[in-house]
């Protein structure tokens, strides 16, 4: 209930600022975590310092200011990429995973499932510039996205680490990975965790293209514009057509993944690995 008193004065708020920004000229509408540039092709930018983790704040924005875009029938495509330096999105926010109840688990999981529905189902052009690293759910984003551009950076790396975690990537998250990079390379890659460099992760297909990190959003509008010069009608049907069956795998038992979810991110064997997964990256730092 919360939540969703929430959503609506966040739309609220949002469609008074994206007003008052048409009047200023500006063409671009925001809230806290998400800027959207409508100028030109629409770029929607995450930004969510100190790596873009996906907080439910963050997926709630996140779902909100795609559902504008959705609306505004103008709006054809969309770059998604990051202001954050060096990271796309570190994924799934680990804090909101460890250490709540029951109740916060299951609500954070029913975002992340609308999050990834509306992105993968989107009737828009998604195009990711990937200016950063992009692990777990990072990688989700991207892969949800019609083409994927990768700056060339071999400090950057991409990809389903879950079970380095000791969590498991929800059946959406593999079969979405399956589409995208077959079957065998999908099965090694998640049971191994495999974060690729740019070049290996064009080299498996996880990205379409790696360009210098100077170009990748020039090279981001490029293909944007090849894009929107495909009819929209044929177009979104062909894409339909291909994601339909993915996405109604999930549709179909959404309560019961809520379910899965809660029931196994709660289990005190999982809280440990996270516990300790938390800790790794705390020790990084010292
Ligand atoms: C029968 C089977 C049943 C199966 C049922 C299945 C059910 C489903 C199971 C669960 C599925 C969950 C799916 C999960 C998906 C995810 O996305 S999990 C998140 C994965 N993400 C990562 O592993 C990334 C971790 N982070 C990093 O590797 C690095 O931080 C970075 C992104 C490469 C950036 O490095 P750097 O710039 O050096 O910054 P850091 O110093 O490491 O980090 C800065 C602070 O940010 C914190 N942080 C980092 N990542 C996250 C995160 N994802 N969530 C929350 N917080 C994060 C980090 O701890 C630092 O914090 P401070 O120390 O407080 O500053």
């Amino acid at each position: 209930m919360a939540l969703a008193a929430a959503r609506r004065l966040l739309l609220h708020a949002g469609s008074r600022l994206g007003r008052r920004e048409a009047v200023d000229g500006a063409r671009r509408f925001a809230n806290k975590r998400v800027l959207v540039e409508t100028e030109g092709p629409a770029v929607m930018k995450l930004r969510n310092p100190p790596v873009n983790s996906l907080s439910l704040e963050c997926l709630t924005e996140f779902t909100i200011s795609l559902e504008k875009l959705e609306n505004d029938k103008s709006i054809r495509g969309v770059i998604l990429t990051s202001e954050c330096p060096g990271i796309f999105s570190a994924g799934l926010d680990l804090l909101e995973m460890y250490g709540r109840n029951p109740a916060h688990y299951a609500e954070y999981w029913k975002n992340v499932q609308e999050l990834w529905l509306r992105l993968y189902t989107s009737n828009m052009i998604l195009v990711s510039a990937i200016n950063g690293a992009s692990p777990a759910g990072g990688c989700l984003l991207a892969l949800c996205c019609d083409y994927r551009v990768m700056a060339d950076n071999p400090k950057y790396t991409i990809g389903l680490n879950e079970s380095l975690l000791g969590i498991v990537a929800p059946f959406w998250f593999k079969d979405m990975y399956v589409n995208t990079i077959g079957h065998r390379e999908a099965e090694r890659a998640l049971q191994l965790g495999t974060l690729f460099s740019p070049a290996e992760a064009l080299k498996v297909g996880v990205v379409d293209e790696v360009v210098p990190e100077d170009q990748v959003h020039s090279k981001a509008r490029s293909v944007m514009t090849k894009w929107l010069a495909i009819p929209d009608h044929s177009r979104q049907l062909t894409k339909n057509m291909m994601r339909k069956a993915t996405a109604d795998n999930l549709i179909k038992q959404r309560e019961a993944d809520i379910q899965n979810f809660t029931s196994f991110i709660s289990k005190d064997s999982i809280q440990k690995s996270l516990h300790m997964y938390l800790e790794k990256l705390k020790q990084k730092k010292g």
